[in-house]
């Protein structure tokens, strides 16, 4: 393999550690992911996938072992290392898009750019609108994201998980909520993205025709990795 983008090792979680309840929901996850993979995250209900893209993510820290993001080590890292760090390698897209409905589409994608203050303020809106185009709504700028459609709303929350070009976009159910036209069309620009930019993605889904148009697919299972297979080229 390339060198990772990401790896956990032995990676646990608990919550209420230390307490007389103290439940573990990740039990050592082992994983390394590879630039440019299109990896599907599956798995029943409550087996651990969202803890483990929040950790992957760095919304949350591991009880036990190791989160290299490319090289580093994110234990050493502080909370405000461990946001310039996300904010500088991980885009997210959620199931319920998590976008600011008042705003226009533009807004929404500008948000992290003006957040991250890594581009000058002219080219802010051009990125922006450049982003929208990739993802099909240019027309749509300045729409307030309540008057677009789902699987508009998602676009444009692919487009502002691009905003600051990440190595790694982490998306939990990014079609769970949306008819099986928009969740194909959603899946297919996600794919797109993938191919033209290198750009990697970790899906969480339950849909399992999707997964398997995944270039890999790892099954969490009672918090453990129960399979992880690479699609035959
Ligand atoms: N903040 C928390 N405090 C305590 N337990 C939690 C917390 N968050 C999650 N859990 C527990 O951790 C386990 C894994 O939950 P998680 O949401 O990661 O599963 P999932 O595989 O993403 O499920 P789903 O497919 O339903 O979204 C569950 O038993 C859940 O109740």
């Amino acid at each position: 393999m390339a060198d990772p983008i990401l790896e956990l090792i032995g990676v646990r979680k608990s919550y209420n550690q230390g307490t007389p309840v103290e439940t573990e929901v990740l039990h050592g996850i082992d994983l390394a992911m590879a630039p440019g993979e299109f990896c599907a995250l599956i798995g029943p209900s409550g087996s651990g996938k969202s803890t483990l893209l929040n950790i992957i993510g760095l919304l949350d820290r591991p009880t036990g072992g190791k989160l290299l993001i490319g090289e580093r080590d994110t234990a050493a890292l502080d909370d405000a290392g461990l946001t310039a760090l996300r904010g500088e390698t991980i885009g997210f897209v959620f199931q319920n898009h998590h976008l600011i409905t008042a705003f226009t589409a533009l807004e929404n994608v500008m948000m992290p750019i003006l957040v991250g203050r890594g581009f000058p303020n002219g080219e802010m809106a051009q990125r922006a609108d450049r982003l929208l185009e990739q993802v099909g709504l240019a027309a749509w700028r300045n729409a307030k994201v309540n008057n677009l459609s789902g699987g508009q709303q998602q676009r444009v929350a692919i487009a502002r998980a691009l905003a600051r070009q990440p190595a790694i976009v982490l998306a939990d159910e990014p079609t769970g909520n949306l008819d099986t036209k928009a969740a194909e069309s959603v899946f297919e620009l996600m794919r797109e993205i993938n191919r033209r930019e290198g750009t990697s993605f970790l899906i969480v889904t339950h849909n399992l025709s999707l997964a398997d148009r995944c270039d890999r697919t790892i099954e969490v299972v009672d918090g453990k990795i129960l399979s992880d297979r690479k699609a035959a080229a």
